[in-house]
């Protein structure tokens, strides 16, 4: 799994902040509606090619799925265009920004997020606190200042701390709020890290692999929200293993295989697609 700690070139998490403005569906004057774009994307680790050329556009407004076999290469291209590593070569631009070698929190800036497939449980911390670990333009000290010294809580904190509360209520997990973060189900979890998400206010969120692990009532609430973020605004692209869930909610679909780009369209176009078939079949998904 390319989330692994491993990768000499993997970046630490600095913290996700505000993304400048919020969404601005099709709204900016001589930008086209590609939000992201991928281009040439290449990386190696060691011998092993795990993006190979990679080259895809994400429109603005839309839930773009991203899929292929186990191994295909999705987690090393989030981390590739979160700024999470470093690519060998290619491009990646955010709002027509190229965001290319950028790290986390300065790409968060242009408005792009990424989450994670196992969401880190945040040891000692409430869920409460947890939401606050790095939102806006504070990596990972907001929280702290609360809680330890409530004599230096600026304004900024205050409205942390209140757009958190709203965010729980509004994904209907404020119940949740003074839970040790470590205590909560993966399900949940998962919930939290997209409300979490939802606090830098991102323009493009990038979801790895949302329902993994999730159950069947859990999944239909995150799915629920992510078509309410989306009609609000919120660009997603979207790792899901869970075909019905991604089908059902993504279009279009891009499919990877091998590190590069197999194909992309609607999920009728790329479920009938032979190619895809094959790759599944050759990948063992
Ligand atoms: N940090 C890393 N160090 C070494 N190899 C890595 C690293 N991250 C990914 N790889 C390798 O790159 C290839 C692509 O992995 P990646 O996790 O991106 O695929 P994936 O499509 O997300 O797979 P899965 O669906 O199983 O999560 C794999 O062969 C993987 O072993």
């Amino acid at each position: 799994m390319s989330d692994s700690a491993n990768a000499t070139t993997e970046r630490t998490e600095s913290g996700e902040s505000d993304a400048t403005g919020g969404p601005q569906i099709g709204a900016v004057a001589g930008k086209d509606d590609a939000v992201l774009r991928v281009d040439d994307l290449q990386k190696s680790f060691g011998g092993l090619t795990a993006t190979d050329h990679a080259t895809f556009e994400v429109e603005r407004g839309t839930i773009t799925g991203l899929i292929g076999p186990n191994g295909a290469g999705k987690s090393t291209i989030f981390n590739l265009i979160s700024g999470f590593y470093e690519p060998d070569g290619g491009t990646v631009t955010v709002n027509g920004t190229d965001v290319t070698g950028m790290e986390p929190y300065e790409v968060a800036e242009h408005g792009l997020v990424r989450t994670f497939q196992t969401p880190r449980k945040l040891e000692g911390m409430t869920v409460r606190e947890a939401m606050l670990v790095g939102p806006r333009n504070q990596p990972g000290e907001s929280f702290l200042n609360l809680f330890t010294s409530p004599g230096t809580v600026g304004d900024s904190e205050s409205a942390n701390l209140a757009d958190a509360e709203r965010i729980l209520a509004d994904f209907e997990i404020d119940h949740l709020a003074t839970q040790p973060a470590t205590d909560i189900s993966g399900g949940q979890m998962k919930l939290v890290e997209l409300a979490r998400a939802m606090l830098a206010e991102p323009e493009v969120l990038l979801l790895d692999e949302p329902v993994a692990g999730v159950n069947p009532t859990l999944a239909k609430k995150l799915k629920t929200q992510i078509r309410r973020l989306n009609e609000r605004g919120t660009t997603f692209v979207l790792i899901e293993h869970d075909m019905e869930f991604v089908m059902d909610l993504a279009d279009p679909i891009v499919v990877l295989d091998q590190g590069s780009v197999l194909t992309e369209g609607t999920p009728e176009a790329v479920r009938s697609d032979d190619r895809v078939i094959d790759a599944y079949l050759g990948g063992g998904a």
